[in-house]
């Protein structure tokens, strides 16, 4: 932009001085012009005179003081016919000025109040002789105007610099800086600060600065309550889930009758003990129970009390058994318990008390009695046994004697 300026101002300053120079050339030329005439008038007499009179040489003494002025470039003097009687100049003949210019008067001699004509006086200038006034006059304005240019230059770059330039600079250095650490709580500082279009600039550019910053302050605010929301959300939403799996876990291993374990849940869990006692070298004892005649209770009743009876016989079992013992729903009236580290004799022992329970049972329901029995086979495992299906057969085989004996009676 300095470029731009200062080639404009060179090109103006070049315009004004060459109309100047112009002008002061004119001026220069005219002055000249007025000289020569005033020379003219001054010589013309003397040269009239030596003219009337014949006098040559006092012709040439004059001629040759005229020839020596600085102005004069040359001097002729003509008869009335116009023929040179004297030509004289000062330059050499072999390299004469650009241009020349002169002035002329009449000669003449009075004679009893008549005008006698002679010839005429020319006097001869040129254009070097006003270049080389001009130019005097010029070299001063010309260094003056140097010697101006250049401290107005230095002063409009010191100005420019310290007012424009440097906090310009500090300015545009700070924000580069925000923007790069994305601090937008730092503010901009000019190390001297302006009370100018600057100021205010800098005064405008803080002000952004704060609204910026609380705007995202804001933002921030919003996306951390918008965050924990989530994160609460997402939490309640897993709890949810889990709980939901265990629901589903319990109902897939549940009967959904009793509350006991499902036939197979029962056979993997039982196989899982059964390998474990078989590593413990311990004997494990398979029960296995079907109600009597459970087809007449549902006949007579109705499947309602029907189901009441499975529910009832679920929780009379579980009167006898350990934590550690297992039972299940094998499908419809048959159930079983698996009895770790149990062996057949007390097996037997705590089926003929579940028998006898159930046999001694009353159940009231809506101002019915229902009475029923139930037949258990038992056997205990072997050491050769791997799946808990070839305890069962022999066990089932156990229960099918106790119905064919009559039911209501445990078979070993
Ligand atoms: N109420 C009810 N009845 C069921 C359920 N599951 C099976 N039953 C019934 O249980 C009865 C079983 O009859 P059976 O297989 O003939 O055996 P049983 O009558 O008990 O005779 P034995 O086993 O020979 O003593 C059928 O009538 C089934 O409909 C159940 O969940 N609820």
């Amino acid at each position: 932009m300095m470029r731009v300026i200062f080639s404009i101002y060179i090109v103006v300053a070049c315009l004004i001085t060459s109309v100047q120079f112009l002008t002061e050339y004119l001026k220069t030329q005219d002055s000249i012009l007025n000289e020569l005439k005033q020379l003219e008038e001054t010589v013309r007499g003397s040269i009239s005179a030596s003219f009337w009179q014949y006098d040559y040489n006092q012709m040439e003494v004059l001629i040759s003081g005229l020839i020596k002025m600085p102005i004069i470039e040359g001097v002729d003097i003509l008869d009335k016919n116009g023929n040179e009687i004297i030509a004289k100049r000062s330059y050499n003949p072999s390299s004469p000025p650009l241009s020349m210019f002169s002035t002329e008067s009449k000669l003449d001699w009075k004679l009893k109040d008549k005008d006698i004509s002679l010839g005429s006086l020319t006097l001869y200038s040129s254009s070097q002789i006003v270049l080389d006034r001009v130019l005097f006059g010029f070299t001063l304005i010309a260094i003056t105007a140097i010697v101006k240019l250049s401290i107005l230059f230095w002063l409009f770059i010191w100005a420019f610099d310290r007012y424009l330039s440097r906090p310009l600079k500090e300015l545009v250095s700070q924000v580069d800086e925000i923007q790069l650490n994305q601090n937008m709580s730092k503010r901009i500082h000019l190390s001297a600060p302006e009370d100018n279009e600057i100021g205010q600039l800098q005064k405008h550019m803080n002000i952004m600065l704060s609204a910026i910053e609380s705007d995202r302050e804001k933002l921030l605010q919003d996306e951390k309550s918008k965050r924990n929301w989530l994160e609460t959300a997402v939490e309640k939403r897993t709890e949810e889930l889990l709980l939901l799996n265990k629901k589903l876990q319990y109902l897939a291993t549940r009967d959904s009758l009793t509350g006991i374990l499902n036939r197979g849940s029962f056979f993997e869990t039982a196989q899982h003990l059964l390998a474990l006692s078989k590593r413990q070298n311990s004997t494990a004892t398979l029960v296995v129970m079907d109600l009597d005649k459970f087809k007449l209770i549902n006949d007579n009743f109705g499947h309602f009390i029907g189901d009441k009876v499975l529910v009832h016989f679920a929780q009379t079992i579980q009167i006898f058994l350990r934590k550690s013992d297992l039972i299940g729903r094998l499908g419809g009236e048959e159930f079983a318990i698996f009895l770790p580290d149990t062996d057949i004799n007390a097996a037997f022992q705590i089926a003929d008390k579940i028998r006898e329970a159930v046999s001694c049972s009353r159940l009231e329901v809506d101002g019915k009695t229902v009475t029923y029995t139930v037949s258990l086979g038992i056997d205990s495992s072997l050491q050769t046994d791997n799946l808990i299906e070839e305890l069962f057969k022999r066990a089932d085989l156990k229960l099918y004697g106790a119905k064919d004996k009559g039911r209501n009676r445990v078979e070993r």
